[in-house]
């Protein structure tokens, strides 16, 4: 595997594949890579001929009181585990080449972004975006892989590339992947590690709480008094905010009280200990 810190070396990897008639698959992420992120690589690599892991802990995603500063970074641990699934190269730039010195531009992408994370992180999104965007540019790749766990982000991505024509429209090339999870249920993400032994035993709730909930819904139970339920159950078991519990149009995003005859999701974003986690899961028809 290549690890590659500079645009013009990653360039020459791409160009040389490209002229081999090779397809690029490009798996973007913070690193403090685990199982989840490994499921994607792992996806990757039956889809193209070569695979690009980024590694990128985007400062302009994150708000003022963020933990930007505390971001687990294991670029060495990393390395290996995307060495040992045969990643072709490991693209890990630094942040002057992402953000050169007087960087102007940013991506919003409305709609989609507005409500759920794009309401309690202000910003997050068009950070996000931007930073694809430009990953995109770079790699240019035939398909990028992200998770459902961050279903909103991959909404956002799904947008943003129709928009901007970055990918063809009708292809799969920004392609979901279906959420890891522990054997708890907890769906594994870099922020869990925050978590000490109590909180973590805790962090179980939500999945467990989210799967009543929609149970309940798809039972007949009205939304909100479900809503309601599953705040109170995640305040009760040691979640010490909600900043969204919510049913929402599994593709626009938009919230709805009801459930509709189209494909619908269940968002949830809590904290505890300190730490936001967020979570989704489908919400079937109403029985
Ligand atoms: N449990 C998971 N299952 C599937 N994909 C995942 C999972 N966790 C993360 N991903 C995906 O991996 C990619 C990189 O995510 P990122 O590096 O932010 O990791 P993360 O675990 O989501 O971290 P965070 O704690 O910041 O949410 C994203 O597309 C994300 O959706
Ligand atoms: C897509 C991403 C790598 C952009 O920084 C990040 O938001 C993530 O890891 O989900
Ligand atoms: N996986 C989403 C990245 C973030 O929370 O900033």
């Amino acid at each position: 595997m290549q690890s590659i810190h500079r645009l013009d070396l990653l360039r020459t990897s791409i160009e040389a594949w490209r002229d081999g008639g090779e397809t690029i698959a490009l798996v973007p992420t913070m690193g403090a890579l685990h199982e989840g992120h490994l499921t994607l690589v792992r996806e990757a690599r039956t889809k193209a001929d070569r695979v690009v892991v980024s590694i990128f802990v985007n400062p302009t995603q994150f708000g003022p009181n963020e933990d930007l500063d505390a971001y687990p970074r294991t670029m060495e641990a990393d390395a290996k585990l995307l060495e040992a699934e045969g990643v072709d190269a490991l693209w890990a730039p630094d942040a002057g080449t992402m953000y050169p010195d007087g960087f102007s531009t940013s991506i919003a992408v409305d709609g989609v972004s507005a409500d759920f994370c794009g309401a309690s992180r202000p910003g997050h999104f068009a950070g996000v975006a931007t930073v694809v965007c430009k990953l995109f540019n770079q790699v240019q790749p035939d398909i990028a892989l992200f998770g459902e766990k961050d279903w909103q982000q991959l909404a956002v991505i799904r947008r943003m590339a129709r928009d901007l024509d970055l990918t063809l429209p009708d292809a799969d090339s920004i392609h979901g992947v279906p959420t890891v999870r522990e054997a708890d249920g907890l769906a594994l993400s870099s922020r869990n590690r925050y978590l000490d032994e109590t909180a973590r035993r805790q962090a179980a709730a939500l999945p467990a709480a989210m799967r009543e909930a929609i149970g309940k819904i798809e039972g007949g139970t009205p939304v909100a008094d479900a809503l309601a339920e599953l705040e109170a159950t995640l305040l009760e078991g040691g979640f010490t905010r909600v900043d969204y519990a919510a049913l929402a149009d599994a593709a626009s995003l938009q919230r709805i009280d009801a459930l509709p005859d189209r494909p619908a999701r269940l968002l949830v974003a809590a904290h505890i200990q300190g730490t936001r986690l967020i979570d989704n899961m489908p919400v079937g028809p109403r029985r």
